[in-house]
C-alpha cells in the first residue's frame, strides 16, 4: 500500500482557567481550543505483519513512548485484532510548547488507522480512546473551535466571529521545554477561578472584553520558574493582546496582516523560534470520523 500524508494541526488555548481538583489530582479547567494551520505531517502505511513501527523516532523520544505508536498501539487493543501500521512524523510543533503537538499527532494517527483498519469507530468512541492518552488528545479528534471543561475534554463547539479566522496568529517558542506535570503540581498555581459560561464567549472572541475577562492560570508559574517565557511574553505585549498557549512554553499574539506578523518574527527575541498561522474552523481530517 501507498504512504500518504496527513496534517496533525497544533492548537492553541485561547484563555485557560482552572476551576478547581478532582480527586485524582487532575484539574478541572475551561478554555477555548481554536486549532491553527500550522502542524506535524504524518506519513501512515498500514502494514500486513502486524507490527506498528516508527519509521523516524523523534530525538529524545523513545518510539514506545512516542504518543502516536502509543495510539496506535490502544486502537489496536481496542479493535483485539493484530493490526499493523508504520508512521513515521515530520515535527513542524515543538516540543513540550503548549501547542499540543504530541496530542495532535496522536490524534491524526487515531483517526487515520481507524479508516485504514476499517474499523470505523464513531467519533466519541476515537476521543474516549484519546483521552486515555491525553487530556489534549479528544479536541483534535472533535475537530472544531471548542469550548472546554472537564479536564478538557468535555467540548462544545464554539462558532467565532468569521474575522478570527482572517487573523494572524504569531507563535513564538523561547527554546525551553515546560513539563505539563511540573506547572500542575505546583504550589502556587491558580486553582480556584470563577467558572465562566459558554453564552458568554460565542460570538466575542476577537473582543476586548473577552481578552479582559480571560487569562491563562499557568501563566504566573510558568513565567517564574522559566524567566525566558516572562521575557519573550513581554516582548509580545508590545504588539497586543499577547498570552501563554497551554503550559507554555509557547506565546502568541494576534495581528491583522502577514506583513506585520512576518515584522514580528523577523525581529523576535533571540533564542526563540517561531511561525505564524491562521485558525482553522475544520480539522482538515474531521470528515474522516462520524458521529
Ligand atoms: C495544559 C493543557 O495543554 C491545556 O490544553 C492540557 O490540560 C494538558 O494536556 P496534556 O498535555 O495532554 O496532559 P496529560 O498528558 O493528560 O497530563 C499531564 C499531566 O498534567 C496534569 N493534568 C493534566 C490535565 C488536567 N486537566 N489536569 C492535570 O492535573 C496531570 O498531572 C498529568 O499527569
Ligand atoms: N509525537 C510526539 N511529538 C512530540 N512530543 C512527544 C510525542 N510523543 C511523545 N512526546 C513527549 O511528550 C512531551 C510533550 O510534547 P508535546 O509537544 O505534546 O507537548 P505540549 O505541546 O506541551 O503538549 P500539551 O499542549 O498537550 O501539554 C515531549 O517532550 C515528548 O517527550
Amino acid at each position: 500500500m501507498h504512504p500518504t500524508t496527513f496534517f496533525a494541526p497544533c492548537k492553541l488555548n485561547l484563555f485557560l482557567h482552572i476551576t478547581g481538583q478532582l480527586p485524582n489530582g487532575y484539574h478541572r479547567l475551561q478554555s477555548l481550543f481554536l486549532l491553527l494551520d500550522h502542524g506535524d505531517t504524518l506519513t501512515i502505511t498500514q502494514r500486513d505483519d502486524g507490527q506498528i513501527v516508527h519509521g523516524n523516532p523523534l530525538p529524545g523520544v523513545p518510539a514506545e513512548q512516542d504518543l502516536a505508536i502509543r495510539a496506535a498501539h490502544a486502537l489496536r487493543a481496542v479493535s483485539g485484532r493484530r493490526l499493523g501500521a508504520e508512521i513515521t512524523c515530520e515535527k513542524r510543533t515543538p516540543m513540550g510548547g503548549g501547542l499540543g503537538g504530541g496530542s495532535s499527532d496522536a490524534a491524526t494517527v487515531l483517526i487515520v488507522l481507524n479508516q485504514l483498519w476499517g474499523l470505523h469507530y464513531p467519533r466519541q468512541q476515537l476521543m474516549q480512546i484519546g483521552l486515555t492518552l491525553g487530556a489534549d488528545v479528544p479536541v483534535f479528534i472533535f475537530g472544531q473551535t471548542a469550548w472546554a471543561e472537564g479536564v478538557g475534554e468535555q467540548l462544545t463547539p464554539v462558532t467565532l466571529d468569521a474575522n478570527m479566522f482572517e487573523k494572524y496568529f504569531v507563535v513564538l517558542t523561547p527554546h525551553v521545554q515546560v513539563p505539563t506535570a511540573q506547572i500542575f503540581a505546583h504550589q502556587a498555581l491558580t486553582r480556584d477561578s470563577k467558572p465562566l459560561r459558554i453564552a458568554d464567549f460565542s460570538n466575542g472572541a476577537q473582543s476586548s472584553a473577552f481578552w479582559q475577562q480571560t487569562r491563562n492560570d499557568m501563566e504566573a508559574v510558568v513565567c517564574s520558574l522559566y524567566p525566558a517565557v516572562a521575557d519573550t511574553l513581554d516582548w509580545l505585549k508590545q504588539f497586543g493582546d499577547a498570552r501563554m498557549s497551554g503550559s507554555g512554553a509557547s506565546v502568541f499574539v494576534s495581528v491583522d496582516s502577514v506583513k506585520k506578523a512576518d515584522e514580528l518574527l523577523k525581529n523576535r527575541p533571540e533564542n526563540t523560534s517561531g511561525f505564524r498561522a491562521k485558525g482553522l474552523e475544520y480539522h482538515p481530517l474531521f470528515a474522516m470520523t462520524s458521529d
